[in-house]
This record gives C-alpha cells, sequence and structure tokens, in this order.
C-alpha cells in the first residue's frame, strides 16, 4: 500500500507529528485546487492576485510541512507560545525565501500551526478536547499579548476598522471554523456526497459571508468587506451548490472580486484549518 495511503486511514489521534504536518500541508493544497473562490488564487486562474499562482503556492504549501511538524511536536512537548512563536517566525522567513519574497500563507502559518501545535498537545495528553479550545485554553493570552507589527495589514485594519483579525480568531479557540466552515462542510456534504470539491466552495462562500476578514478591509474597505458579505450571501441565498446553475454564479462572483481587487484571504486560510480540524475530528 503507498505510504501516504496508509496513515490516511488511520484515526486523527492516532497521527503523529510528521504526518500532522503532512496533513496541514495538504490542506493548503486542497484549498489552492478549488475552483472558483472568489478572488482567490486557485489551479485555474490567479484570481486578484498579481504576484502568485497556485505553483507558487503549493510550493509554499510543501515548504512549511516540516514546521508543521515541528509545531505539532512542540505542541506535544507542552511548549509556551515563545517557542511556537519562534518556529512560526522560522515558517515565514522559509516561505519568503521559497517565493521570492511574496506573502502566500502568513496567515496560515498562523492558524493552522496553532492547530498542528494543539494536535501535538492533545496526542501526548490522550485526550479529546476540541482543537480550538485547547488552542483557546493554553494560549489566548499570548496570543492576544504578542509583538505586533504596527504596519502590518492587519493591525492598520484592527486599529481603523476595530476587526480582531487572525490573532482574535485564534484566541477565541476558532469559532469561524467551528461554528461557520464546519456545519456547511458537513451540511454540503450531504447535498453533494461525491463533489468534495462543490463542498470546498460552499464552505468557503459561507465563510466569506460572515467573517471579518482583514484581507478584505484592507483591500476594500468596510464597502469592499460588505459587498463580499452580501455577494457570498445571495449565492447562498439562491440555494448554494444545491441549486442549478451555481458554477456559473460562483464564476460571476469571482470575477466581480477579481475586478474590484477583493481577496478574502482570512476565508481561504480559515477553509484550510476546516479540512484540517474536519480529518483529525471526524
Ligand atoms: C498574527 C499574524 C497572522 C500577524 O499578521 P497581521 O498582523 O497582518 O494580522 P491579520 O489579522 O491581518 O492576519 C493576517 C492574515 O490572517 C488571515 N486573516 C485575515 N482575517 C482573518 C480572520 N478574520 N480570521 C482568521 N484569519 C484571518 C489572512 O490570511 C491575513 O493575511 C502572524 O503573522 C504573527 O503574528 N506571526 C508571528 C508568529 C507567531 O506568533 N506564530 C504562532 C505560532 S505558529
Ligand atoms: N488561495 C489563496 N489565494 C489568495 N490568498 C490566499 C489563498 N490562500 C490563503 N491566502 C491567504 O491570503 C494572504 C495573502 O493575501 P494578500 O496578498 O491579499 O495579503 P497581503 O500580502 O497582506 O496584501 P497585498 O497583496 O494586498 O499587499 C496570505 O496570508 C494567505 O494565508
Amino acid at each position: 500500500m503507498n505510504v501516504a495511503l496508509k496513515w490516511q486511514s488511520l484515526p486523527g489521534s492516532a497521527l503523529d507529528a510528521e504526518q500532522l504536518g503532512h496533513l496541514a500541508s495538504s490542506c493548503l493544497k486542497l484549498e489552492v485546487e478549488t475552483y472558483p473562490k472568489p478572488g482567490l488564487v486557485s489551479h485555474v486562474d490567479n484570481g486578484a492576485h498579481g504576484d502568485m499562482d497556485a505553483e507558487l503556492l503549493c510550493r509554499s504549501a510543501e515548504t512549511l510541512k516540516p514546521f508543521f511538524s515541528d509545531l505539532a511536536a512542540a505542541g506535544a512537548e507542552g511548549a509556551g507560545m515563545n517557542r511556537l512563536r519562534a518556529i512560526g517566525v522560522a515558517a515565514e522567513r522559509a516561505m519568503l525565501a521559497a517565493t521570492c519574497g511574496v506573502n502566500t500563507h502568513r496567515g496560515a502559518i498562523f492558524g493552522l500551526g496553532l492547530l498542528c501545535a494543539a494536535a501535538g498537545y492533545r496526542g501526548a495528553l490522550g485526550i479529546r478536547k476540541s482543537l480550538g479550545d485547547l488552542v483557546s485554553r493554553r494560549w489566548d493570552k499570548d496570543i492576544l499579548s504578542g509583538p505586533i507589527s504596527l504596519r502590518s495589514h492587519g493591525a492598520v485594519a484592527s486599529r481603523r476598522y476595530g476587526a480582531g483579525g487572525a490573532r482574535a480568531e485564534a484566541a477565541d479557540g476558532f469559532p469561524s471554523v467551528y461554528d461557520i466552515a464546519l456545519p456547511a462542510l458537513h451540511a454540503a456534504r450531504k447535498l453533494v456526497p461525491h463533489d468534495e470539491e462543490a463542498v470546498r466552495i460552499q464552505t468557503c462562500m459561507t465563510l466569506i459571508a460572515d467573517v471579518t476578514d482583514t484581507n478584505l478591509l484592507h483591500r476594500g474597505g468596510p464597502e469592499g468587506l460588505r459587498f463580499a458579505q452580501a455577494s457570498a450571501s445571495a449565492f447562498l441565498a439562491a440555494g448554494g451548490i444545491g441549486s442549478a446553475g451555481w458554477r456559473g454564479r460562483a464564476i460571476d462572483i469571482h470575477r466581480a472580486f477579481v475586478a474590484r481587487n477583493l481577496s478574502p484571504g482570512g476565508s481561504a486560510d480559515l477553509l484550510a484549518m476546516a479540512l484540517f480540524v474536519d480529518r483529525l475530528e471526524r
């Protein structure tokens, strides 16, 4: 049997640090292989991004694999936030080296990285708590009090619009993953049991409709965020992937985002995180 397939049939609680790193990297690649996602890069086109494509995102995901494994191993050893942050910063540096300076996965390193650390921690303790709950209980204060770059897009969006961004999401135990993405993913799977790509599109649209995505705020201000949320909500209200002609409507929304230079990078990250948690907590 193929080695990759052998561990993919194991229960989530049995995965070791190396397998968790592999899983996190695969979830990033699956997110890329999803089209149409409004404004985002996929195997079909580059969305609203002039500086990246699917190949670059997949190279970045591959580069990050050992760092996700390191985070899982550190979690298993009971590491505190300082150690996790050092691995996260090294991962960002490796990502920038692999992509010639393009920010392909900063938000994803942070969110998926913390979930990997929690998965390692949970495996070592042999407990059954959800990964989001563990991140929040163990690291929430340190996440919120960590150093903030005043010039980062997230920090600017947070000062201007009061959005909590990736940090608040993690400190609260990833409510957008547990309360928005996973219920949407499970409902979509019932609707179309044999089309995982359509399931990911429905999940992505549900996230865009609800999340205060600091990437959208950075690129389009509150008006851009409102436009994005209203477009995704209208897609869902029309029946989403359960309705006839849905693909054409999703492509129209994708084009409208590109025309406005809107890209919901936070929702893309949260989609990858939901795929990771779904595999581990099925
Ligand atoms: C917190 C981070 C993401 C800083 O980024 P920034 O200040 O720009 O925050 P911001 O909130 O905008 O998030 C940046 C990225 O998160 C994603 N994002 C945007 N909005 C959201 C949201 N509502 N929810 C989740 N993710 C989001 C997007 O991809 C975005 O590009 C991170 O880079 C960081 O602090 N890294 C240091 C290393 C570390 O602490 N690592 C922990 C262990 S891995
Ligand atoms: N498929 C995807 N397409 C685009 N962005 C994605 C995708 N998947 C994840 N992202 C997230 O989006 C973020 C990059 O978005 P973006 O390029 O808009 O941010 P930026 O570099 O802060 O801003 P800008 O490019 O406007 O200067 C990454 O941190 C990444 O985690």
